[in-house]
C-alpha cells in the first residue's frame, strides 16, 4: 500500500469570474483528498515564507488581460518572483483560459516557469485548459489523487495542455478518410482528419474550424480577365466566395453600375442574397464594373482575408481523430462549375489547416442522468453522432432517442448501420426517421415528433435536453411548433402558463441549437 506523499494540501486560486475558484473548492470537497486537510483560499493568501516541505500546494487560476494574473493573484506571482530559491514546494499547476486570446493560460505558463526556475517541483504536468476545462478537471482530480497518495508516476502519461491553434497558427490535419454516406445528389462526406499529437483538444459539441485554399482554376480565371497573371499570388489568401457588402459598395461606387446599387438597398436585401448564392468575386466582378474601373491593387485591398468555414464535429474528443460530415453542393453557372470550397478542399486535398473552437452550448449535460432528444436532418446528423460517440466511450447510459430526417431510407439513411448498432446496443433507446420523400406526402422531423408524442412528452417529463441540428430557415420554428403541440406536456412553475414548451426548455437550459 503506497504512503502518502504529503500532510497538507493548500488549494491556491485565482479567479476573477468564478471559474477557478469553484474548481478549487470542488477539489477541496474531495472525499479522497481529506486526509490532507485541503483548504481552498485566494492565491494572494498562500504564503511562501517558511513553507513546509510536507505540504502540496495546488494552483488552480485564470489568466486576464494580456495573460495576466487575476487581481486575487497578483501578489502570489510578486512574491514567486521575489523569491531566491524554493526546492522545498512541491506543486500542481491547473489553468483556464481561453484560446481566442493571444497569451492563451498566459499567467499560469508565466507562473509555472517562474516556479521551476527557482527549484519548485511539479508533480504533474500543467495543465493549459480552455473553455472546455470541466473535462479537463475531471481527468486530472483523480490522477493528482493518486499522485498524492503516494503513485508519483500515475501523471506522467496525463498531458492535458490545448494548443492555442487559430486562424494565424492552424494545424496542418492530414485528411485519412473521405467517404461518401448515401447514393444520392448532392453528396454527403465522411470525413477523417488526423489529429494525433497535434495538442487539440476538443469535446463531442465542439467546432471545426477550417480553412481551405482557394480554386486555383478561380485565381488563374480572375488574372486572365484583369489580364494581370499577378493576380493570383495577390489575392490568393483574399476571401473570394463570401463577397461581403463593403466590397459591393466600392465597386457601385468604382463602376456606378445602376443595377448593383438598386441591389444593395435595404428593400431589395432578398434579391441580393439571392444573387450572391453560389456567386463568387469573379462574378461579381464580370457582372457590374471593368477592370479599369476597380484597379486590381484597390481590389486586394478591399478584399478580407480568407475566412474559416466552420463544421460540427462529429467524433468524441479521445478518438485521436476528427471527423465531420459534410455536404458537396456543386452547381454550374455561367459555364462555370461551382462547388462547396471547404467541402471541395476536404475530398481533394492531402492536408487541411484547421482549429478547434468550444461550443459548450452544444455539450452533453452536466447531469449523466438528464434523457436525450436529438433531432438532427441532413448533415446536422455530425454533431449528434459526436454526442452519441462521447456517451459510447465513456460509458454513459441515458435515455436518448434521435430523430433523423433526410429525403429518402433507400439512398440518404446517413451512418445506417453505427445508428442501428447503436440501437441494438442500447445506447440509443428509440430510432425515429422520417424520410420526406418516401411517401405520398412529404413527411418531416416535426411530423415524427407529432406521430410520437407520447414517448417524446414522457421524456421531457424525464427532463430531456433537446439537441437540435440543422437548417435554420427550415428547422427551427417548425421544431419549436411541434414541442410545443405536445399536449398535456408537463408544467414546470406557476409562471407556466405565460410561456410555451419551448420557452420554458429555453429558459431552463434544455435546448441546444446548431443551426445553419
Ligand atoms: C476580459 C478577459 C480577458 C481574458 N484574457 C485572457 C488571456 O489573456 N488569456 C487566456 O488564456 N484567457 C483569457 N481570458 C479567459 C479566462 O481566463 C477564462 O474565461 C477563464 O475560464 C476564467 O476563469 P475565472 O472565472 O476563474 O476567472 C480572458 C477573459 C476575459 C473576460
Amino acid at each position: 500500500m503506497p504512503s502518502a506523499i504529503a500532510k497538507r494540501l493548500i488549494i491556491g486560486f485565482g479567479s476573477e469570474s468564478g471559474n477557478a475558484r469553484a474548481l478549487a473548492r470542488q477539489l477541496a470537497a474531495l472525499p479522497g483528498l481529506q486526509s490532507f486537510g485541503p483548504q481552498a483560499l485566494p492565491l494572494n493568501e498562500v504564503s511562501l515564507a517558511g513553507w513546509d516541505a510536507q505540504d502540496v500546494l495546488v494552483i488552480l487560476s485564470s489568466s486576464f488581460g494580456d495573460g495576466e494574473p487575476p487581481a486575487n493573484a497578483e501578489g502570489f506571482l510578486a512574491s514567486v518572483q521575489q523569491a531566491q530559491a524554493l526546492p522545498g514546494l512541491r506543486y500542481a499547476l491547473f489553468g483556464l483560459g481561453d484560446t481566442g486570446y493571444p497569451q492563451f493560460c498566459g499567467f499560469t505558463k508565466k507562473l509555472d516557469g517562474a516556479l521551476q526556475q527557482r527549484g519548485a517541483q511539479p508533480l504533474l504536468h500543467r495543465v493549459d485548459a480552455d473553455a472546455g476545462y470541466p473535462a479537463f478537471f475531471a481527468q486530472w482530480a483523480p490522477v493528482l489523487q493518486a499522485v498524492l497518495q503516494g503513485q508519483p508516476h500515475a501523471g506522467q502519461d496525463l498531458k492535458l495542455q490545448v494548443k492555442a491553434y487559430g486562424e494565424d497558427n492552424a494545424y496542418a490535419a492530414r485528411i485519412l478518410e473521405c467517404r461518401q454516406l448515401n447514393q444520392g445528389a448532392p453528396g454527403a462526406f465522411h470525413v477523417r482528419l488526423a489529429s494525433e499529437g497535434s495538442g487539440m483538444h476538443w469535446r463531442a459539441g465542439d467546432t471545426l474550424h477550417v480553412l481551405p485554399e482557394n480554386d486555383p482554376a478561380l485565381l488563374d480565371a480572375i488574372a486572365q480577365w484583369y489580364g494581370e497573371p499577378a493576380a493570383a499570388d495577390l489575392l490568393r489568401h483574399k476571401e473570394l466566395r463570401q463577397i461581403s457588402k463593403t466590397v459591393l459598395r466600392e465597386l457601385a461606387r468604382a463602376s456606378g453600375h445602376e443595377r448593383l446599387k438598386t441591389l444593395l438597398k435595404f428593400s431589395q436585401r432578398k434579391e441580393l442574397e439571392a444573387y450572391l448564392w453560389g456567386a463568387d468575386l469573379l462574378d461579381v466582378l464580370q457582372d457590374f464594373c471593368t477592370p479599369a474601373q476597380l484597379p486590381l491593387a484597390e481590389l486586394a485591398e478591399l478584399l478580407s482575408p480568407r475566412l474559416p468555414r466552420a463544421y460540427s464535429i462529429a467524433s468524441h474528443g479521445q478518438a485521436g481523430h476528427l471527423d465531420l460530415c459534410i455536404r458537396a453542393v456543386q452547381h454550374e453557372r455561367q459555364g462555370r462549375q461551382r462547388h462547396g470550397m471547404a467541402t471541395h478542399w476536404l475530398r481533394t486535398a492531402p492536408t487541411v489547416r484547421v482549429y478547434c473552437r468550444a461550443n459548450p452550448g452544444f455539450h452533453l449535460p452536466a447531469d449523466a442522468q438528464a434523457p436525450l432528444l436529438l433531432i438532427g436532418t441532413g448533415t446536422g446528423i455530425a454533431p449528434l453522432m459526436g454526442l452519441l460517440r462521447e456517451m459510447q466511450h465513456s460509458g454513459q447510459q441515458r435515455k436518448t432517442c434521435l430523430i433523423f430526417g433526410e429525403k429518402r431510407r433507400a439512398c440518404d439513411f446517413l451512418y445506417e448501420d453505427e445508428l442501428t448498432a447503436l440501437h441494438q446496443q442500447g445506447q440509443l433507446s428509440t430510432l425515429i426517421t422520417a424520410f420526406s420523400r418516401d411517401g405520398q406526402s412529404k413527411y418531416y422531423v416535426q411530423h415524427a415528433i407529432a406521430d410520437h408524442a407520447l414517448h417524446i412528452r414522457q421524456l421531457l417529463a424525464d427532463g430531456a435536453h433537446i439537441y437540435l441540428c440543422g437548417n435554420k430557415a427550415h428547422l427551427e420554428d417548425a421544431i419549436a411548433q411541434a414541442i410545443n403541440a405536445l399536449d398535456g406536456a408537463p408544467q414546470a412553475d406557476a409562471e407556466a402558463d405565460a410561456q410555451t414548451l419551448w420557452q420554458r426548455l429555453q429558459a431552463q437550459g434544455r435546448l441546444h441549437q446548431e443551426l445553419y
